[in-house]
Order: C-alpha cells, then structure tokens, then sequence
C-alpha cells in the first residue's frame, strides 16, 4: 500500500472540517477524490501532506505513520503536492524553478520539457510573468521534479484556458501510463473518471463512497456529486 488514510478527523481551529476520511491507494494507481464544493477534498489532501494535520486517525505513507512529521519531511518521503489556487514563483525564470526543486530520479529536465513544450520554449522567462496555465505546468513540473512517488494534484485545471486544460489532462495520461501513483481532485468529470483506476467520494467531511468509476451510477452522480 502506498497512501493508507484511515478514518481522520482534521479542524481549523475549533471548527471541524472532517469526520472520519478513509482512503488507501496502491503503487501506479490514479484515485480520483470527489465530492462537491466544502466537502472536504482540500482538507484531506492537507491532512496528508500534514500542512493541516489530523486531529486523529492515522495516515501512513510508503510504509511509514506521518502522524507528528513536519509537513517538509512528509514532502521528503516523496509526496509532490500541486496545490489549488494560484501559485507563488519566485523571481526565478522557468528553467532556475525546475532545477532548484530537482532531486535525483527518472524525472529529469529534459523529461519535463518534453511532457511539457510550452516550459521548455519559456525556460528564460521569469515565472510570475506565465500565463496562469504555464504557472500550473510549471508547479506539476516542478513537483515531477523532486521525482515523487506520488503526484497530489488538488484542481489542476481549473480555470484555464481550454487548451491548455488539454495538455493538462494528456499530461496526466502521459504520467499514469509511466506508472505514476496520482491522487487527483478535478471537476471536469469526462476528464477524470477514464484516467482513475478508483474513485473516493466526500461528503460533509465524511468518505461515503468507493470504487471504479464504472460503479459510478447516475443515483449516486445525483446523490453525491450532482449541483
Ligand atoms: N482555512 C480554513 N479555515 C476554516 N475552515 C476551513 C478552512 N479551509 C476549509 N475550511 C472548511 O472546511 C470544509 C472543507 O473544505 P475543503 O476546502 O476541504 O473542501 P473542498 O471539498 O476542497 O471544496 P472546494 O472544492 O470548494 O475547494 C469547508 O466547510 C470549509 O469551509
């Protein structure tokens, strides 16, 4: 087992935002966290990375308890996070933020310029002048970077332009048939569910629901992921 969640309970203060979240991943798998706004996928991942920890439960990763790690130490036993929202870059051009995040593994510079063209026709130019698209491929080429075991990509392509949520998405297929382990949150449905291998769906905080996307039926599309 590579990520092993087992009914955490996470707060922001004293405001409870998960009550009891389970889910395990296997090595080269791609799991699809859903659910609708608020339910909780954000927390989880946070939770995971221990940026929030959980208040209980436990979390194993790779082998190992996270519970008590510094959020650095969890990223070190090889979680590459690209978190929602708009990214913070530094002065440094595209190719100076891939290299300052690189650790040794098969996901060198080159591989990452040839997963992603448009990084690799930038490298020069600074990062905070990307587009918001490029901003996002240069946070999953970064992450690919530290060479992870698995990839936590939290709505990665949301808001962009749709052709770059394209490349995006055939990014991601590129990672899965490489063997990536991914956990995935995304609202674009027909994109998501032919990549995942396993769905886990939240709801108020709680996973309520597991398995294939196949088994997805429109009653539990209505019951847990309809607006
Ligand atoms: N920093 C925070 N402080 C307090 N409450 C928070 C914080 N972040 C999230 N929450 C609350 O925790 C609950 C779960 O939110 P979370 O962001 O994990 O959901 P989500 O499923 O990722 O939703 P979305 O798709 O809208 O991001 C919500 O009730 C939210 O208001």
């Amino acid at each position: 087992m590579l990520l092993e969640v087992k009914d955490i309970a996470t707060f922001y203060g004293a405001s409870q935002a998960l009550f009891g979240v389970n889910l395990a991943m296997e090595e080269g798998e791609v799991v699809a966290l859903m659910g609708r706004n608020g339910m909780g996928k954000s927390t989880t991942i946070r939770s995971i990375c221990n940026l929030t920890p959980a208040k209980s439960g436990s979390i194993s990763f790779s082998g190992q308890k996270t519970a008590k790690m510094p959020a650095f130490r969890v990223a070190r036993l090889g979680i590459g996070l690209v978190p929602e929202g708009r990214r913070c870059f530094r002065s440094l051009n595209v190719h100076e933020n891939l290299v300052a995040a690189a650790r040794p593994g098969r996901w060198t510079l080159e591989k990452v310029n040839a997963l992603f063209p448009r990084l690799a026709e930038r490298r020069h130019q600074a990062s905070m002048t990307l587009s918001g698209g490029e901003q996002q491929m240069l946070a999953i080429g970064r992450a690919l970077m530290t060479n992870p075991k698995l990839l936590i990509l939290d709505e990665a392509t949301e808001g962009l332009a749709p052709v770059i949520r394209q490349d995006i998405w055939a990014a991601i297929r590129t990672l899965k048939q490489d063997g990536l382990s991914i956990l995935v949150v995304d609202k674009t449905l027909s994109e998501l569910l032919p990549v995942a291998d396993k769905c886990v769906i939240l709801e108020n905080g709680q996973s309520v629901w597991s398995g294939k996307p196949a088994e997805i039926t429109e009653a539990v599309r209505d019951q847990y992921l309809g607006v």
